[in-house]
């Protein structure tokens, strides 16, 4: 199952290992606008040479409670990291973004893939991702990050998700969104409690059979927090864990800040099922 982006040719019949690089101010100490493009280039660089295949980068902090960022503010923020990238780095950059003109915008300077943490909603996404012409991630996330975790409920967790995420790849496809240039994600930590997350993981396969390559990350959440107690630095065992079940389940894309730990992850996992069984 081959997908490109942005001229780029993977296999969404293999794992690949997705870098998460953050360009919100507050991930980047000195704060200064050039620093951070540099930073971020040095860090994509990295991941790169780690192994990843793609790097995802986001303006937007969805952390909860998190101060709204301006449409000028996240374009200001992404598209010199993302135009910098294209520039000096070979691989995949991926932008989570809900907004119309930074998918546009980013899109026009070397993009590969959308990466939306509310699946095309905002108005006038649907549209701004057609024109973009690239592959889209759909992911469900039940309220707004302000609120999400708030005694989030579902009548049964695993078939709300699929039935939502079934909902936008209609709407996607009706616009002009061609089924091979989707993934589907179910939003681990997005409007979910731990035990919504941890039936998500364990029954991931059967959102797999709706016909859709996987994107999942769960990488330092706060799911892992809430099982082993460790602070978000101390979360790369459990991290590894989920991303091998997550392997052996059928995602194709691993979304993680630890590339080259969960590279050796992944390849532990494919020279098992290379054996054939
Ligand atoms: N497709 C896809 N995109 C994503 N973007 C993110 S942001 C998340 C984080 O912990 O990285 C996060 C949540 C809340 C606050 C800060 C950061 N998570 C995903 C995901 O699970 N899937």
């Amino acid at each position: 199952m081959q997908m490109t982006f942005a001229g780029r040719e993977l296999d969404m019949g293999r794992c690949h290992v997705m870098g998460i690089v953050n360009v919100t101010p507050d991930s980047f100490s000195d704060g200064g606008r050039y620093n951070s493009v540099e930073l971020a280039v040095q860090r994509a660089r990295e991941m790169v040479a780690d192994g990843a295949a793609f790097v995802d980068v986001g303006g937007e902090s969805t952390r909860p409670g998190a101060a709204p960022v301006s449409e000028q503010e996240e374009l200001d923020r992404v598209c010199p990291v993302v135009e910098a990238i294209a520039r000096d780095v070979d691989t995949v950059i991926s932008v989570d973004t809900s907004t119309p003109s930074v998918i546009r915008e980013t899109a026009r300077l070397g993009a590969g893939l959308v990466n939306d943490v509310r699946a095309l909603e905002r108005e006038g996404a649907v549209d701004a991702a057609v024109e973009a012409g690239l592959p889209v991630c759909l992911m469900h996330m039940k309220g707004a990050p302000g609120t999400m975790q708030q005694n989030p409920e579902y009548r049964h967790v695993v078939r709300d998700v699929a039935t939502y995420l079934m909902d936008r790849v209609r709407v996607c496809e009706a616009a002009g969104i061609p089924a091979e240039n989707i993934l589907l994600d179910p939003g681990f930590g997005f409007g979910k409690t731990l035990e919504h997350n941890l039936q998500l993981l364990a029954t991931l396969e059967q959102l797999r059979v709706l016909g859709y390559p996987l994107l999942v990350g769960m990488s330092r959440k706060t799911m892992l927090g809430q099982i082993t107690g460790r602070e978000v630095s101390e979360r790369l065992p459990a991290s590894l864990a989920v991303a091998t079940i997550s392997v052996l389940k059928g995602a194709s894309v691993i979304r993680v800040h630890d590339v080259r730990e969960t590279v050796d992850a992944v390849r532990v996992v494919e020279a098992m099922q290379a054996q054939g069984y």
